[in-house]
């Protein structure tokens, strides 16, 4: 049935999306292992955006972690501000209602001085090695070149107990999912199973908390801008209540609702381009007409900072020229990141 957004914009509730079951994603058959890969690939083509099922993430992990983040927002806004994201070189912490900017996309820019803030707010932190710590006892420590691993800023165990941990824990989950689908984004386009192995060793990772409030009647303000994310996928949990939107090819919104069971994929720029943009790095946004709070966490990830993004050879040809000259991961993560906040540019 389609519907129609406060601005007018036709909302399509679709079956646009599909839902791959990831039941195969280890299996030790390769011939299933491709299957799984094909099904990825017409996604990855076609829409740049899926749910996953089956995907061995613990249901529990993921309802501790939800319960955490709405923990984390009932705070009193000075408690959260201890953690302000402005204290921060390596943009990580609290960003407050408005503290985020709709910078547009690469396409469709908001021109410099008239980025709004976003009806959100948001807790940001990334990589760091206890994640890997739980499977893999002395995990070494990354190189920091783009000075972008670690230094989180965690709410002490005293105003929410386990809270970290608890967020560590979900992370550690979700980095083995997004390593094993990497796997399958190799076979997918066609280069050796491991290609993406010796790239992810401490994987350029930033998983945020978002809480966007229930939109006022009448608000037309977007909690989170019309965008594309940055690294190589995103594993979007979006809880219960409706809001996330993507921008199909023929121009209209497509609401992504939540299905109880699964998580949602999305491909962004780094994948896209090593593909030559075969695979869609599709743009989105947040309208949380709800009418109720909506708690959404997504996890970013991308390949090691200084690693190279650079164009696979078989997916170029005369006629279709590589995209993009190669580029360090940890240079254009930090080049968006300068962009994304209002009133602060990081390091
Ligand atoms: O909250 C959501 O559903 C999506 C968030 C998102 O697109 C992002 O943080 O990049
Ligand atoms: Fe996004």
């Amino acid at each position: 049935m389609d519907a129609k957004l406060m601005d007018g914009t036709q909302v399509a509730e679709t079956g646009h999306i599909p839902i791959l079951d990831l039941s195969n994603l280890g299996s030790s058959d390769p011939q299933k292992r491709r299957e799984l890969a094909q099904s990825v690939y017409d996604a990855c083509t076609k829409v740049g955006f899926f749910y996953i099922k089956n995907h061995g993430v613990p249901e529990s992990l993921i309802t501790r972690v939800h319960d955490a983040a709405e923990k984390f927002f009932g705070l009193p806004e000075e408690k959260k501000m201890n953690l302000y994201i402005g204290n921060s070189k390596k943009y990580r912490g609290y960003s407050p209602i408005g503290g985020e900017r709709s910078t547009g996309t690469d396409d469709n820019p908001v021109p410099k001085g008239e980025e709004t803030g976003v009806l959100s707010e948001a807790f940001d932190i990334g990589y760091e090695t206890a994640m890997e710590l739980q499977t893999s006892v002395g995990y070494p420590q990354p190189q920091d070149i783009y000075d972008l691993y670690g230094d989180n800023q965690w709410p002490t165990n005293e105003t929410l107990p386990a809270f970290a941990e608890t967020y560590i824990q979900y992370c550690t989950a979700i980095i083995k999912l997004c390593r094993k689908l990497m796997r399958i984004f190799a076979i997918a386009l066609d280069v050796p199973e491991t290609f993406f192995d010796s790239k992810m060793k401490h994987p350029g990772v930033t998983s945020r908390m978002m809480h966007y409030p229930a939109q006022p009647v009448g608000d037309l303000r977007e909690g989170l801008g019309a965008h594309t994310d940055w690294e190589c996928f995103t594993i979007l949990s979006q809880g219960k209540v409706p809001g996330l939107q993507i921008l199909s090819h023929d121009g209209a919104w497509i609401t992504a609702p939540p299905i109880p069971g699964t998580l949602v994929v999305n491909i962004a720029d780094c994948l896209s381009t090593w593909t030559n943009k075969k695979f869609k790095s599709t743009i989105h946004r947040v309208v949380n007409i709800s009418g109720e709070e909506r708690y959404s966490i997504p996890f970013f990830f991308g390949i090691d900072y200084d690693a190279t993004v650079s164009v696979l050879e078989n997916h170029t040809s005369e006629d279709n020229p590589p995209c993009r000259e190669p580029f360090k991961a940890g240079e254009w993560v930090r080049e968006k990141l300068s962009r994304a906040y209002l009133g602060y540019e990081g390091a």
